[in-house]
C-alpha cells in the first residue's frame, strides 16, 4: 500500500483540485503567499516530499538509498489524487515539485488538466552533482547544503529577509535520508524525449536570476511542450514564489482561473484575491484566519472592502516597499492612539522585514510629530509585543 504524503487543503470542497508540488529542500509552506487567491477557486492540496515538512522519509516505501524516482513521488501524488477522488487536477510545482507534475502530463496525460512549472527542468544538470549532494547530505545533514541553498534560492537583496529565513529553516529541518532520496531522483531525471507528449496547456514560469535552473532549461521546456507559455521574472532567483510572490501569483491565476465573462466581477476578484495574499503575507495567516472565522452578515461587507481596497489596491501598489508602508502605518496608528491595531502592525513590521531597532527608530521619530503621550503608550505597546513574541530587542 502507498503511504500518502502530509498534505494540507484550501478552498472549497467542490471546486476544481489543483495540486501544488514543492521543491527540493522547502516544505508545502513555500506556497503560503499564494494559496490564499488560488484558493478561492480551487481545492487547493498541496503535498510535502519524502523527509521534508510533515511527510516520512520512508515513503515512498521500501526505496533503496539511490533507488528513488521521479516517478515513484509522482505515484505519491496519484494516490493522494486518487485518495482524494480527484480524477483530474490541475497542477503546479516548484523545480522537483515541478519535474513531478511534469512526469505526470507526459505518462498520465488524461489526469492532468492544466499545468505550471516554475523554475523547473526536463533535465537538472548532471547526474554526478546530485549524487555528490546525496552523498553529502547522508554524511553531515542537510545543514551542510544550507549556505548553498541560500545562494541558488535567492537574489542576495532577499536572503537574510524573514521569508529566506523561514525557508533555510524548513531545508534544516529536512530529514537527511529523503533529502539525499529527492537528489537521487533529480540525478535520474530527464523528460526531454518525452515533453511533446505533455498535452495540457503549460505555463512554464523562470527567475532571470535563478543559477539552479536557468531561463535557458525554462525554454527548452516551453519550445518542447506542444501548448506552452514562457513567463521570465526579473528579481528573482529559484524561488520566485517566495521572491516575487505577487507576480508568481497573477501568472498563476491567468493561467488556472479562467476569466469571468464579466470583466468588472473579475478585476473585482483578483484585486480581492491579491488583497488577502498580501493581507495574509503582512498579518499572518493566524490572524487572517481569525478574521475570517468572526466575520457575521453584519461585518462581512467590510472585511471585503479592506481586502479589496486597503489591501488589494493600496498595499499591493509598487511605488512604496513594504518596510516603508509600515513605517507609515505604525506612525499613522500611534498619531490616533490606536493601540490594539498597533499592536498587530508592529508584529506586520517585524514580518515585513522591520528590526526592533528601525521600529524604535520610527516610534522616537513620532514622538516629534504625534507628540510624546502617543509615542510613550507606543512605546509600551511595542515593547509588551515584542517581548510576548521573543523578538531580540538588539541585533
Ligand atoms: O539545489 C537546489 O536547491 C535547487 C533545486 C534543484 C531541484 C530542486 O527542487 O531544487
Amino acid at each position: 500500500m502507498t503511504t500518502l504524503p502530509h498534505h494540507r487543503i484550501d478552498g472549497p470542497a467542490h471546486a476544481p483540485v489543483l495540486i501544488l508540488g514543492p521543491s527540493l529542500g522547502t516544505s508545502l509552506a513555500v506556497w503560503d503567499a499564494q494559496v490564499p487567491a488560488l484558493a478561492r477557486r480551487h481545492r487547493v492540496v498541496r503535498y510535502d516530499l519524502p523527509g521534508h515538512g510533515g511527510t516520512l522519509a520512508g515513503a515512498p516505501a521500501d526505496t533503496a538509498p539511490g533507488a528513488t524516482r521521479v516517478a515513484d513521488l509522482a505515484a505519491l501524488v496519484l494516490a493522494l489524487a486518487d485518495h482524494l477522488g480527484a480524477e483530474q487536477f490541475a497542477y503546479a510545482g516548484i523545480s522537483l515539485g515541478g519535474a513531478v507534475g511534469a512526469h505526470l502530463a507526459a505518462h498520465h496525460p488524461e489526469r492532468v488538466t492544466r499545468l505550471a512549472l516554475v523554475c523547473s527542468s526536463a533535465r537538472f544538470g548532471e547526474p554526478a552533482g546530485w549524487h555528490e549532494r546525496a552523498a553529502l547530505v547522508r554524511e553531515k545533514g542537510t545543514d551542510a547544503v544550507a549556505p548553498g541553498a541560500l545562494a541558488r534560492w535567492f537574489t542576495p537583496d532577499f536572503a537574510g529577509t524573514h521569508t529566506a529565513d523561514r525557508l533555510l529553516d524548513d531545508l534544516r529541518a529536512a530529514d537527511a535520508e529523503g533529502y539525499a532520496a529527492c537528489c537521487d531522483a533529480l540525478a535520474a531525471y530527464d523528460l526531454r524525449a518525452a515533453l511533446p507528449r505533455i498535452a495540457a496547456p503549460t505555463l512554464v514560469l523562470a527567475g532571470r536570476a535563478d543559477t539552479a535552473t536557468p531561463p535557458a532549461h525554462a525554454r527548452e521546456l516551453a519550445d518542447g511542450i506542444p501548448d506552452a507559455s514562457l513567463l521570465e521574472l526579473a528579481g528573482a532567483a529559484h524561488l520566485a514564489p517566495a521572491e516575487r510572490p505577487e507576480a508568481v501569483l497573477s501568472a498563476l491565476l491567468g493561467h488556472f482561473v479562467a476569466p469571468d465573462s464579466d470583466s468588472d466581477s473579475d478585476s473585482d476578484d483578483n484585486r480581492y484575491a491579491e488583497g488577502m495574499a498580501v493581507r495574509r503575507a503582512v498579518l499572518g495567516d493566524a490572524h487572517v484566519d481569525r478574521a475570517v472565522a468572526r466575520t457575521t452578515d453584519f461585518t462581512a461587507d467590510f472585511q471585503d472592502y479592506i481586502t479589496r481596497c486597503a489591501w488589494g489596491e493600496i498595499w499591493t501598489r509598487p511605488g512604496l516597499d513594504r518596510r516603508t508602508r509600515s513605517c507609515l502605518t505604525l506612525t499613522a496608528l500611534i498619531a490616533h492612539g490606536h493601540q490594539e491595531e498597533l499592536a498587530m502592525h508592529v508584529r506586520a513590521a517585524i514580518r515585513n522585514g522591520l528590526t526592533p531597532e528601525d521600529i524604535k527608530e520610527v516610534l522616537l521619530h513620532s514622538a516629534v510629530y504625534c507628540g510624546v503621550p502617543a509615542a510613550n503608550s507606543a512605546f509600551a505597546t511595542a515593547q509588551r509585543v515584542l517581548t510576548e513574541d521573543g523578538t531580540p530587542l538588539t541585533l
